[in-house]
């Protein structure tokens, strides 16, 4: 019989948690949350505590030792079960890993890869995939028809955007704006220029990829602000909130 199944992806403002009733994709999602990092000690006697004992635990961590080790404390407190975390490596679940020194591209980053993977699979025909997340960080990643990983951005995400502009200015502590194509105020120059800088980063690599494999990539993106950055992209992109997790469910079940 299948026993539940909790998926953990530690970023580097919130720890978000989904238990399923197994462990391969697809499986029913049975409870889900998110944490600020700061709050993590909550989670064994608040959100936690009502949930059915997980058989197992898969995560992704890229926040410090010290935060995982937090987390840990509270997985062994309320469940009974090994903390075991994603290592990015040179190959896993479909996904060739193309960078200098493998096991040093971000854990998050090789997960929501891998869950794309298998998502562009299960739809059709295999395709060159740009995969993003908008996170603290937002990254952009290149995956070319046969899976292999080719390299990606790493830019900061709006709130650093806008945290580095005000501290490094007299003129610039404003309000959140809106998004528009001619901003006519300081706070929507702001929240626009920062919003296009990321719609112009992703573009440019949809580019990169058509031209790299002459054929159009299934796009995707993922994280916390993703459904503010969808709406503005030109061309088709996929918002999937679950990216990270259906990843780890991908892993978890191929390692059996
Ligand atoms: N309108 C905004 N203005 C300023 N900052 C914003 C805005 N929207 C989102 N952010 C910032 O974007 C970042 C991503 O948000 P969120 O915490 O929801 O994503 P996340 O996917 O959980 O991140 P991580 O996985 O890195 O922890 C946060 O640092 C948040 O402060
Ligand atoms: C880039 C972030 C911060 C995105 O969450 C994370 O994946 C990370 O810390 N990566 C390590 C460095 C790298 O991926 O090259
Ligand atoms: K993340």
């Amino acid at each position: 019989m299948a026993s539940p199944f909790l998926a953990i992806d530690i970023g580097n403002t919130r720890l978000k948690w989904a238990l399923y009733d197994a462990a391969h994709p697809g499986a029913a999602l049975q409870a889900h949350g998110a944490e600020f990092l700061d709050h993590i000690e909550r989670l064994a006697d608040g959100p936690w505590a009502d949930l059915p004992a997980p058989g197992s635990m898969l995560g992704c961590v890229v926040a410090g030792d010290a935060v995982r080790r937090r987390a840990e404390e509270q997985i062994v407190e309320r469940f009974d079960c090994a903390p075991r975390w994603v290592v990015s490596s040179a190959a896993e679940a479909g996904i060739v890993n193309g960078y200098d020194h493998p096991t040093r591209l971000g854990a998050d980053r090789w997960v929501a890869m891998i869950g794309a993977r298998h998502r562009m699979l299960d739809a059709g025909p295999a395709r060159p995939m740009v995969v993003v997340m908008i996170g603290t960080a937002v990254t952009v990643e290149a995956i070319d028809a046969g899976g292999k990983f080719l390299g990606g951005l790493i830019l900061p995400g709006h709130g650093i955007m806008l945290r580095a502009l005000e501290s490094g200015t007299a003129g610039l502590h404003v309000p959140t704006g809106e998004v528009r194509e001619f901003p006519t105020n300081t706070s929507d120059a702001l929240t626009s220029g920062g919003t296009y800088a990321i719609a112009g980063a992703v573009e440019r690599m949809v580019q990169h990829v058509r031209s790299h494999c002459g054929a159009e990539p299934a796009c995707y993106m993922t994280g916390g602000a993703g459904w503010k950055m969808a709406p503005v992209m030109n061309g088709h992109f996929e918002l999937v909130e679950s990216l990270i997790m259906d990843g780890l469910l991908v892993i978890a079940q191929a390692r059996g």
